[in-house]
């Protein structure tokens, strides 16, 4: 399986030193790359359109919003599924909508891994039938929160105690924190949209992992699912749970068995 990876910092990195370590039987080509760069095992690309001559099977997206829509196309494009983790660039119309638009013209796949999240199957599995209600709360410690517009909704430096600073729409969230709300979208994609899930953003001075918590109602059932994801340590915003999701879907994608 040929594999390019878009990004190379604590997720692209981890994901990379993972299918070394565990012998994973695919082929990382190139790293995509905003300016060139040494020390990499692979060489690095800077322009999406020279993703084609590399004739990749599946291009996965660990950079950030801005790179998601030229590597996405350029994936597709180029014959490759593509995989995305910066989903928070699903909050703007039509993003989205090409990349499906182009991958179904191409016979290929848009793949939105459950990165940082767990359930996701269930919640897009119980979104056949009608729902009534998702929320889900982000509760990250102040650390993480630090660089973003939290600073000014709270004092993150002085907080006494868990700290609801954002409640709103996963649209939203997802525009306004896009370092840390790119679960909403995930959330929002396999339940009940961007703007009727429900995110709340809570810093708290006494987590020691970044909590996601997921409530969903509907003609299913009732779900509750709460994961402590570890911090990676070359990010505190992003859980390490998000470089083992995008491996699954690599090892999944270049293996015989789907698990
Ligand atoms: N889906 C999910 O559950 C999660 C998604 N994320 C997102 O995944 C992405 C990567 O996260 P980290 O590795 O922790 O970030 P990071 O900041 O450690 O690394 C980002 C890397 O991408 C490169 N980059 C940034 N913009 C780029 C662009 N436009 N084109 C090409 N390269 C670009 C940077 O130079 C850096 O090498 C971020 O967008 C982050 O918000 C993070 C955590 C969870
Ligand atoms: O890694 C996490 O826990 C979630 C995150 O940062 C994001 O969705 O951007």
């Amino acid at each position: 399986m040929r594999l390019v990876l878009i990004g190379w910092g604590a997720i692209g990195a981890e994901v990379a030193r993972l299918l070394m370590a565990r012998k994973a039987p695919v082929d990382l080509v190139a790293v995509g790359l905003r300016a060139p760069r040494d020390g990499l095992p692979c060489p690095v690309l800077t322009d999406p359109a020279d993703l084609a001559a590399l004739r990749p099977d599946l291009v996965v997206e660990a950079a950030g919003r801005a790179a998601v829509l030229p590597w996405g196309l350029a994936a597709l494009r180029a014959g490759a599924d593509f995989a995305p983790a910066s989903t928070s660039a699903f909050a703007e119309d039509g993003v989205l909508d090409r990349l499906v638009d182009l991958a179904r013209a191409q016979g290929r796949q848009v793949v939105i891994p459950p990165g940082a999240l767990g359930g996701i199957g269930a919640l897009a599995a119980a979104a056949r039938l009608p729902l009534d209600s998702v929320i889900h709360e982000v509760i990250k410690p102040a650390r993480a929160w630090q660089g973003t517009e939290a600073e000014s909704l709270c004092d993150l430096s002085g907080l006494a105690a868990p700290t609801v600073f954002f409640e709103g729409p996963a649209r939203e969230a997802a525009r306004r924190f896009p370092q840390n709300a790119n679960v909403a979208l995930i959330t929002a994609l396999a339940g009940l949209g961007a703007d009727a899930t429900r995110i709340r953003l809570i810093a708290d001075p006494a987590a020691g992992a970044n909590r996601h918590r997921v409530l969903a109602q509907g003609a299913f059932g009732r779900m509750e699912i709460t994961l402590d994801n570890l911090p990676l340590a070359g990010n505190p915003k992003s859980s390490a749970l998000t470089a083992l999701s995008l491996l699954r879907l690599i090892e999944n994608r270049a293996g015989a068995l789907v698990i």
